[in-house]
Formats: structure tokens, C-alpha cells, sequence
């Protein structure tokens, strides 16, 4: 099977396309590419196929195998990767994701992909649609009782679950043994991204983000904007923020006119392989 390996920011994914292969185990696929030993290594799988409705259809697929709704780092990708290989001539598509249909926006310089504005949608707050287990119609700044620590988060969906916990450094936050008791926390019934954020001033924030499905990862295109919504709800910061990951910096914008967020960064190939699909059994 042939494939192409590229990153948003160090979030890395292996992509396939459906034009032309044929996935009958996406899961199993997406279990076996990832691993950083026995595999190709990566934070998941991403499928490129048609779409009925948009430019190009997006399927995400994380480390674990579960399936995400929707991948911030990933989208950018896909737009480097369509355009790069003459299956668009468009600088402006659309992409059908579980979330929803989704924008781009291409910056280009001879012929190569240097930036992308995506159109992240409206962000979606309620508690029961993010879903979040919670006595409130929305989870600003409320208490969660991890393993007899208590923590305060902010409940966001991007069309993927996010809870936003301020630390003071994220230097030094225990991501490593607070992520995985969020992520399977009772009041999760979908799980959880979770993204450990440091408020630097009213325009900048850190952020690590432990990720649904593939453990910490370096950085999270929809974890950067569930942070800067959370952050405005919260009172932090401005609507226009750059967000420090640990792979780099993207700006997010959660727009008050159309009360959409727009995340804007950059995409990178690693390089294109091909890999022999162990047969089943
Ligand atoms: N890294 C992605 C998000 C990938 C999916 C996530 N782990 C989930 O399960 O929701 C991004 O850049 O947004």
C-alpha cells in the first residue's frame, strides 16, 4: 500500500489515498502504520477519499484505532497534499469530516504549500453535545475530582471532545499521569483530548495537550482552538491568540462575527513509502 507520512507541527499522521487504495481494515491499518517500532510511526491514520458533498472527504483514525471526528493538524496536511499532487488546482476547498464540512484556505509559493487557514467551525459549548458528564448546561471553569486530585475545566467541542485544565507551568504539569485518568474519567462517555494550558498574557498561551487515542502528543490543531475558546470563556485572553505547542506555534481566532474559529499554521511531508499489509491470521 502506498502512503505518504507528514506532520502539522510534529502531530504526525500517515495518509493514504482512497482514490486509488482500497482500506478494508482502517482501524487495524491505523493500529499497525502507528507504531513507532513494528510500524511506520505515527499519532494515526488519515484516509483521503470523494466526497458527495465537499472537495475531498477526510477520515481520521487515531494511534489506538478509535475514530476522531475531526483533526486540526491533519486538515492542514490534507490541503498541502491534494494540491501539491495536482488533485486540486483550488487554493479555497472544502473537506467532509464526522464534524461537519470544513474550509481552507492555501497560501502558496511556487507551487508549494506554506500555510493554512482552516475554518474550524462554530464551537460547540453545551455539556451534553460535547459530551461532558456535568449538573450544567455548559462546564466553564468547573471542578473535576481525578483520582483524589481536584483539578477546574472547560468543557469545548471542536466536533471532538476537549477539556481545557490551566496549570501554572506546563513545563512542569504531570501529563503523563494526569492525561490517561482524564481520558478515561466517568465523565467522559466519549473520552477526552485534554489540553493543559498556561495563560502567558492576553495574547499568548502554552499549551500540551494529552490526545484521545494516541497519548501526548507535540502538538493538536483542535486542541489549540478548544484552549482559546476555553480561554476567552474564561476571561484570559483576547479572541486573536498564539498558541505555543510543543512542536511550534499556530494562531487561532475565534471570530465574534460569525462566531467561528479559524486556526491558521503551517504543513510539512516527511516523505511517501510503501508498506506490505501482513495478511490476516
Ligand atoms: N491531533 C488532532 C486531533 C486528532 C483526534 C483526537 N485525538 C481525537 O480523538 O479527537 C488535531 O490536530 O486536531
Amino acid at each position: 500500500m502506498k502512503f505518504a507520512k507528514m506532520h502539522g507541527l510534529g502531530n504526525d499522521y500517515v495518509y493514504v489515498d482512497c482514490f486509488t487504495e482500497r482500506i478494508s481494515d482502517p482501524a487495524g491499518l491505523a493500529r499497525l502504520f502507528s507504531d513507532r517500532h513494528k510500524g511506520i510511526g505515527s499519532d494515526g491514520l488519515i484516509l483521503i477519499g470523494p466526497s458527495g458533498k465537499a472537495d475531498f472527504r477526510m477520515q481520521i483514525y487515531n494511534a489506538d484505532g478509535s475514530v476522531a471526528e475531526m483533526c486540526g493538524n491533519g486538515i492542514r496536511c490534507l490541503g498541502k497534499y491534494v494540491y501539491e499532487r495536482g488533485m486540486t488546482d483550488k487554493t479555497e476547498l472544502t473537506v467532509e469530516t464526522l464534524a461537519g464540512i470544513r474550509r481552507l484556505r492555501l497560501t502558496v509559493e511556487d507551487k508549494t504549500v506554506t500555510e493554512v487557514e482552516a475554518d474550524m467551525g462554530i464551537p460547540i459549548l453545551k455539556a451534553d453535545k460535547i459530551p461532558i458528564v456535568s449538573e450544567h448546561s455548559m462546564v466553564v471553569d468547573e471542578p473535576i475530582v481525578v483520582d483524589g486530585v481536584m483539578l477546574r475545566m472547560t468543557g469545548v467541542s471542536l466536533g471532538n471532545p476537549h477539556a481545557v485544565i490551566y496549570v501554572q507551568s506546563v513545563r512542569t504539569a504531570d501529563i503523563g499521569w494526569l492525561g490517561p485518568r482524564l481520558e478515561h474519567h466517568g465523565r467522559f462517555p466519549r473520552r477526552i483530548n485534554v489540553e493543559f494550558t498556561e495563560i502567558i498574557d492576553r495574547h499568548t498561551i502554552s499549551v500540551r495537550v494529552w490526545e484521545r487515542g494516541a497519548k501526548e502528543t507535540l502538538s493538536c490543531g483542535t486542541g489549540a482552538c478548544a484552549a482559546v475558546v476555553a480561554s476567552v470563556l474564561n476571561d484570559l485572553t483576547e479572541r486573536r491568540v498564539r498558541v505555543k505547542l510543543t512542536g511550534g506555534d499556530l494562531t487561532v481566532e475565534w471570530r465574534e462575527a460569525d462566531n467561528t474559529v479559524y486556526m491558521t499554521g503551517p504543513a510539512a511531508a516527511v516523505f511517501d513509502g510503501v508498506i506490505n499489509i501482513p495478511s490476516a491470521g
